[in-house]
């Protein structure tokens, strides 16, 4: 009963964060690519995901929105447990771009962002073969929205060209439109600038502060760290799978783990550390035993030694 009570406090007096990602773990068969991984992230809030290549990064996006069913853990979205089917995931606010652009080449760039609209036109299948009036009032409004979006992206001006004419810039502020028609209240980035020149990464840097400024969260993974120390307010970083550091750019920046995943040296501590120490000392004795076999002391097989001898 008090438990009760303390529950009905704690749920009138906080405002749940946007995305509460707890205890995420997803394994494929004997790999484990994602372990235990907790992330919240605020309103308001932009939070990068960093971590060297295979660190789970991508893996986790896909567990957010449904891509993945995770082995383990939970995902709310503004204090509802979220179904892990991705349509479900779009409808109830969140939208992600991929790592590789995926446009629908020859559709025309406003077609691309009227494609992220259907999630929110209530139009059923009816209504559109019949052309009936509640369906033009909806077209014409999710018409009025994307051209509002392109011209967010500055992209107006290219609405009836075809997607695959863009340079590859545009591209990307193109599926950045599509994410953002479905009205979302969380957008994930999957490695944004990838392939961008620094002054195309700056433009889409200045993108990302103005989604923000528009009441949307976002999470964007990025290996680019200058662009996301810049970006963002919180930082955490994967390391082969489980979260090792989070906190402010600064500390994230600082801190000499993060530093030592990325260059690839091995620390105290470190996940997957005891299972690499244990084999360096399995191959530290198997090759102690094979110099002692040269020396004749000891001997299972047959070897040449050093001075051409067969032991
Ligand atoms: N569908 C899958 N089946 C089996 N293994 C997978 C699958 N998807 C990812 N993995 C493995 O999970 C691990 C994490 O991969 P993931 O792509 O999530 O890493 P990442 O941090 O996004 O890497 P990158 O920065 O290179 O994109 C890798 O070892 C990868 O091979």
């Amino acid at each position: 009963m008090t438990t009760t009570t303390e529950n009905t406090v704690e749920n009138t007096t906080e405002t749940p964060a946007v995305l509460d990602a707890s205890g995420v773990t997803m394994r494929f068969g004997g790999l484990t690519a994602v372990r235990s991984v907790d992330l919240k992230v605020n309103a308001g809030e932009i939070v990068g995901l960093i971590g060297p290549n295979g660190a789970g990064k991508t893996t986790f996006f896909n567990c957010l929105t449904g891509l993945y069913v995770p082995t383990e853990g939970k995902v709310s979205y503004k204090g509802t447990v979220l179904p892990p089917k991705p349509h479900l995931v779009t409808q109830a606010g969140i939208a992600r771009t991929f790592q590789n652009i995926r446009l629908f080449a020859n559709m025309t760039v406003l077609e691309n962002v009227l494609v992220g609209r259907h999630t929110r036109t209530k139009e059923g299948l009816w209504s559109a073969l019949l052309r009936g009036p509640g369906f033009k009032k909806a077209e014409a409004a999710s018409h009025k929205r994307a051209m509002e979006l392109l011209e967010f992206i500055g992209l107006e001006h290219k609405a009836d060209h075809l997607a695959r004419n863009l340079p590859y810039g545009e591209q990307r502020k193109l599926e950045i439109a599509r994410a953002l028609a479905s009205d979302p209240g969380l957008l994930l980035l999957d490695e944004p600038t990838a392939g961008m020149n620094p002054q195309e990464t700056r433009v889409t840097e200045e993108l990302i502060f103005a989604i923000r400024d528009q009441g949307i969260a976002v999470l964007v993974i990025e290996h680019d760290m200058r662009f996301i120390f810049n970006l963002c307010d919180r930082v955490a970083c994967l390391v082969q799978g489980e979260k090792l550091v989070e906190g402010t750019p600064a500390v994230v920046q600082g801190d000499e783990r993060v530093v030592a995943a990325y260059l690839g040296t091995p620390f105290e501590g470190a996940p997957g550390a005891e299972e690499a120490a244990e084999v360096e000392a399995a191959e530290e004795a198997q090759s102690t035993t094979s110099k002692t076999s040269t020396t004749g002391e000891t001997s299972t097989t047959s070897t040449t030694s050093p001075e051409g001898e067969t032991q």
